[in-house]
């Protein structure tokens, strides 16, 4: 594609498509997973209420005292600040969640026959905020000229702000990882109301939650990577996660209720453990390169001293800094062999619906896509970063995902 058109697909043709196909998809889906769901718009009284409770709660977490994080120096010379204390907020709403399950298992029903009333309101609402992001937004050079929905879709500030909170911590982070997890024991404990004793979609909230109590738990490294980084705040993220991770990343333990999981107690034990050795595999993955860089590369992996690369990056100012890249344990095997254990895991959890078709399937076959179209995403920023020593270590470390496949 030569390059004005795909400037052109890319600003103009794009974003709109997207924007309609994404927004609409959404209260589809709350169809094709349970049949007896109606289409909703402006939503209902009780999904305002769950909704308008939910971002509060998450803004609250922002707000309770405690020590803060700064974020890496983005390009204009900002650092970003955030609250910490994610695995608190995790650990509690939960508890806290599931006594009020225990003392009104019925609120499990309501939020799952009303859930298109809920996704009516948290559309609304996100398509709402972005507007907000886009026209408080300060004009950056860079950006003037484009279109304006192309903005609206990829968003304009990398770190604003709304009544002193970072939004894109409140949407990625405590709205949305949380919304994740409360709706995935929520369809857990209505297909069990529903269907009878559901091994299969127990297992399936025990994994996804382990995996999102990993995430608080490593909260503040999240605030390193390329959604913090580079994505801005518009419709991709913040509307991403407040609205598309609530319906699509849900979609496999919602879909169990309407249609019963087959998985016997042993089958779903079995998804339990190797999902356990797929989110350890994950975790350890992401550890290496955590402690790696805490250490400043001396740091022992896998019982050696770590080997790394010498590279150079151009800070903002133009000055060079000395900086290295890790060759040792997970990251000397692929670039991204953390992908393919988070690929397992993803797979591993919709297995309690294998005998439903592509359906469960949905969630891993959207992140398998998300997963290597990053790749490229990550490849690029890091060239940027690190030029020549980019392309010396891709020598070193030729596979993106899969070693000798890809
Ligand atoms: N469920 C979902 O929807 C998604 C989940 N994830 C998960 O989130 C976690 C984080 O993923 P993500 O942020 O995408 O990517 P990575 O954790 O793979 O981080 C990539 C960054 O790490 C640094 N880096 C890369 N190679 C090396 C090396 N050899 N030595 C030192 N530093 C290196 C570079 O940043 P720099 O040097 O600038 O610090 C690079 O940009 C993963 O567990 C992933 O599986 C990710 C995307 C989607
Ligand atoms: C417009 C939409 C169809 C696309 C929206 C995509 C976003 C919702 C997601 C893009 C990247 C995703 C994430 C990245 C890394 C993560 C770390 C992991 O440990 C937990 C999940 C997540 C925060 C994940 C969440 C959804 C995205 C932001």
């Amino acid at each position: 594609m030569n390059n004005e058109l795909y400037v052109k697909v890319h600003q103009e043709i794009s974003p709109p498509l997207f924007l309609a196909f994404f927004t609409l998809i959404t209260q589809v889906l709350v169809v094709l997973g349970n049949p007896e769901a109606e289409w909703s718009i402006l939503g209902s009284v009780f999904a305002w209420k769950v909704v308008l409770f939910f971002y509060f709660w998450g803004f609250l977490s922002l707000k309770v005292p405690g020590p803060k994080f700064y974020g890496p120096v983005s390009p204009d010379g900002d650092v970003p600040e955030y609250a910490t204390r994610g695995t608190q907020y995790f650990l509690v709403s939960n508890l806290l969640y599931l006594s009020v399950c225990f003392f009104k298992p019925d609120l499990c029903l309501w939020i799952y026959e009303d859930f298109s009333s809920i996704i009516a309101v948290l559309n609304l609402t996100a398509l709402a905020l972005c507007a907000v992001l886009f026209v408080q937004a300060k004009p950056r050079p860079g950006d003037v000229g484009l279109p304006k929905m192309f903005l609206y879709y990829r968003g304009v500030e990398l770190h604003p702000r709304i009544l002193d909170v970072d939004v894109k911590q409140w949407t990625n982070c405590r709205v949305g990882m949380l919304g994740w997890s409360i709706l995935v024991t929520t369809f857990c404990i209505a297909s069990n109301l529903r269907n009878g004793f559901a091994p299969g979609p127990i297992a399936h909230a025990i994994l996804l939650n382990l995996y999102l109590l990993k995430f608080f738990y490593w909260e503040t490294g999240y605030f390193n990577t390329l959604d913090i980084t580079l994505d801005r705040a518009g419709y991709y993220l913040c509307w991403g996660c407040l609205c598309w991770v609530q319906v699509f990343y849900t979609f496999c333990a919602y879909y169990l209720v309407y249609y019963p999981s087959q998985s016997t107690l042993l089958g779903s034990l079995s998804i339990v453990v190797f999902g356990l050795l797929s989110l350890t595999l994950n975790y350890m993955a992401d550890y290496q390169k955590e402690k790696f860089k805490a250490n400043k590369g001396r740091c022992f992996i896998w019982g050696k001293p770590a080997k790394y690369l010498e590279v150079e990056t151009v800070g903002s100012d133009g000055r060079k800094k000395k900086s290295t890249l890790l060759l040792s344990g997970f990251w000397g095997m692929s670039r991204h062999m953390n992908y393919v254990f988070e690929l397992m895991l993803a797979f591993t959890w919709s297995l309690p619906g294998f005998q439903l078709g592509i359906w469960p399937f949905l969630y891993f076959i959207f992140l398998l896509i998300l997963l290597v179209h990053r790749t490229f995403r990550d490849d690029k920023k890091c060239q940027q970063k690190y030029g020549a020593g980019w392309n010396k270590y891709c020598l070193m470390v030729p596979y993106k995902m899969i070693p000798y496949v890809f």
